[in-house]
């Protein structure tokens, strides 16, 4: 299957730390792949480059068939690819639609002068603006909220309002770092039928770091696992279940164990 994004040989360094040690991570358009790993593997660094806030050491990442290494965030955000953080970043005293409204501005075309006044073609944009806005929430399930304050939702329905704004970017690939972080079982079951359903009628793909096993291996379709900043194992969700390497990096060896 053709992949959408391609990050080659990418590697991270923090003066005398390789926080990313040559990794080659690929995305096949319309999947969900998963990125694991104990506490400080990379994970977060990788996604980091990935959406240009890092730039890597060493390594190119490819877009569409283009190199991409050297866009600025915003760059990438525009050309599809969308984030979001571990720590819920909702503007808390907008609204769920404001929200969407906030991260869709930089697609309107109506420029400064019409802006000012308030041109029909202004009030045009703004309207098919809302209809996109309200398409996208009810989308996420969280279509009931328009006109409340993001700070008054649930936890749940939060997360699944940050990740209705990444879509209002039309992305290809959405990266979701720890979406589920936080959420009790019911909830997390919510998003991951919502994130099912999401690859399965629209044309994207999805990138998820997450630490509950339950949430990576009901929704992956393949798993990499990241160690010290190195890629120690990449395969199924059965595949990495029994992979000793894997096992022994999440669980340490055990006592005796020979290298
Ligand atoms: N900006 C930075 N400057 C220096 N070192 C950093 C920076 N960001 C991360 N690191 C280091 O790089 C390593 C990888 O960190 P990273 O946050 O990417 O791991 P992670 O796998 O995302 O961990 P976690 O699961 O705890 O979020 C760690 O040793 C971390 O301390």
């Amino acid at each position: 299957m053709a992949n959408v994004l391609e990050a080659q040989n990418i590697s991270v360094q923090f003066g005398g730390l390789l926080a990313v040690n040559n990794v080659t991570f690929n995305i096949p358009n319309k999947s969900i792949v998963s990125l694991i790993g104990p506490n400080g593997a990379g994970k977060t660094t990788f996604f980091n480059v990935l959406t240009g806030l890092y730039k890597p050491s060493a390594g190119k990442i490819v877009y569409g068939g283009k190199e991409i290494t050297d866009l600025p965030p915003h760059k990438i955000a525009e050309i599809g690819i969308a984030r979001t953080f571990q720590n819920i970043r909702l503007f808390g005293l907008m609204t769920a639609q404001e929200n969407l409204l906030v991260a869709m501005h930089s697609h309107l075309k109506a420029g400064i002068t019409s802006t000012i006044l308030r041109t029909p073609k202004q009030r045009k944009e703004e309207r098919e603006a809302e209809a996109k806005a309200q398409e996208i929430l009810d989308f996420a399930g969280v279509g009931k909220w328009t006109h409340e304050f993001a700070r008054n939702l649930s936890y749940g329905d939060q997360r699944r309002l940050e990740v209705a704004r990444a879509l209002a970017l039309n992305p290809k690939v959405l990266l979701l770092d720890e979406p589920t972080a936080g959420m009790n079982a019911q909830e997390s079951q919510v998003f991951i039928d919502f994130i099912n359903k999401l690859v399965s009628e629209r044309d994207i793909a999805v990138m998820l770091i997450e630490h509950d096993m339950k949430v990576v291996m009901a929704l992956s379709q393949r798993i990499t696992v990241l160690d010290q900043g190195e890629k120690i194992a990449e395969g199924s969700p059965d595949e990495i279940k029994n992979n000793p390497r894997v096992i022994e990096a999440y669980l340490g060896k055990p006592k005796g164990a020979r290298k």
